[in-house]
């Protein structure tokens, strides 16, 4: 599903955040991208999702080469992703409705059927009752909670989130975790880059380490790192 061959990733600035990262994801498969701040996780999850390119190497996802993609061809490849990045800002003048019903707006659902969708969508995240709220009144885990269901309201094949439980307390990183275990479940692919290494147990992800741009194979982790 995801296809990372030999991927080098040079900022402009001349930094390498990636030195030749090699790994297959397969459909349905529940991943965790940890490692140290600065190890190169971001930008993993950047070029998985064509927000950022390779400078070499391939990055095929459902069988396109991002690499090789014309920018016209960008959206209908990120239609396979649900994204929950920290730079996707919630939108603070609109209802909590609203911020998921945006989403639908582009694929020319009826107001009747996104409406449907869209409360489907906040009652999995357990959201529906504060549908006319303003996201400004929710607690920073509801936030993320409604961050997801807006990820998920098109039913992407891939979820994938970028340290979703930063800023967290820890039973809110909980529901948080939970519901992303239950995409899992229903055989949603599940990609977190997280330094919270602790729901490592709870989950029982795959684990990618990444380390200085690189990705450690398992067993490779330096003990006692988190
Ligand atoms: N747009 C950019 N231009 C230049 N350098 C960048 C850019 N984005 C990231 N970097 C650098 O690339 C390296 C990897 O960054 P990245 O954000 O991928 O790491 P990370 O593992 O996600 O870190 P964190 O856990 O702190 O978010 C860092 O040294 C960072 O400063």
């Amino acid at each position: 599903m995801i296809s990372f061959s030999a991927v080098h990733k040079r900022y402009p600035t001349g930094y390498e955040a990636l030195r030749g990262v090699s790994f297959d994801i397969d459909a349905g498969e529940l991943v965790f991208i940890t490692g140290h701040s600065g190890a190169g996780k971001t930008t993993l999850c950047k070029l998985a999702a064509a927000i950022e390119r390779p400078t070499s190497g391939s990055v095929v996802v459902n069988g396109q080469n991002l690499a090789a993609l014309r920018k016209s061809a960008i959206p209908y490849v990120r239609r396979n992703f649900g994204l929950v990045f920290q730079d996707q800002k919630l939108l603070f003048d609109r209802t909590v409705l609203d911020n998921v019903l945006l989403p639908l707006a582009i694929v020319g659902l009826s107001p009747k059927e996104a409406g449907k969708r869209a409360r489907a969508a906040l009652d999995k995240v357990g959201l529906l009752e504060r549908e006319k709220a303003n996201p400004i009144a929710l607690s920073g885990g509801e936030q993320q909670r409604l961050a997801i269901a807006r990820a998920v309201v098109n039913r992407p094949a891939i979820l994938l989130a970028d340290e979703p439980t930063a800023n967290l307390d820890t039973d809110s990183a909980g529901e948080v975790m939970e519901l992303f275990k239950a995409f899992h479940q229903v055989g949603v692919t599940v990609i977190l880059a997280t330094h919270d290494t602790q729901w490592v147990r709870h989950l029982n992800p795959r684990v990618l380490w990444v380390e200085h741009g690189q990705v450690r194979a398992p067993g490779e982790r330096p003990e006692g790192q988190a």
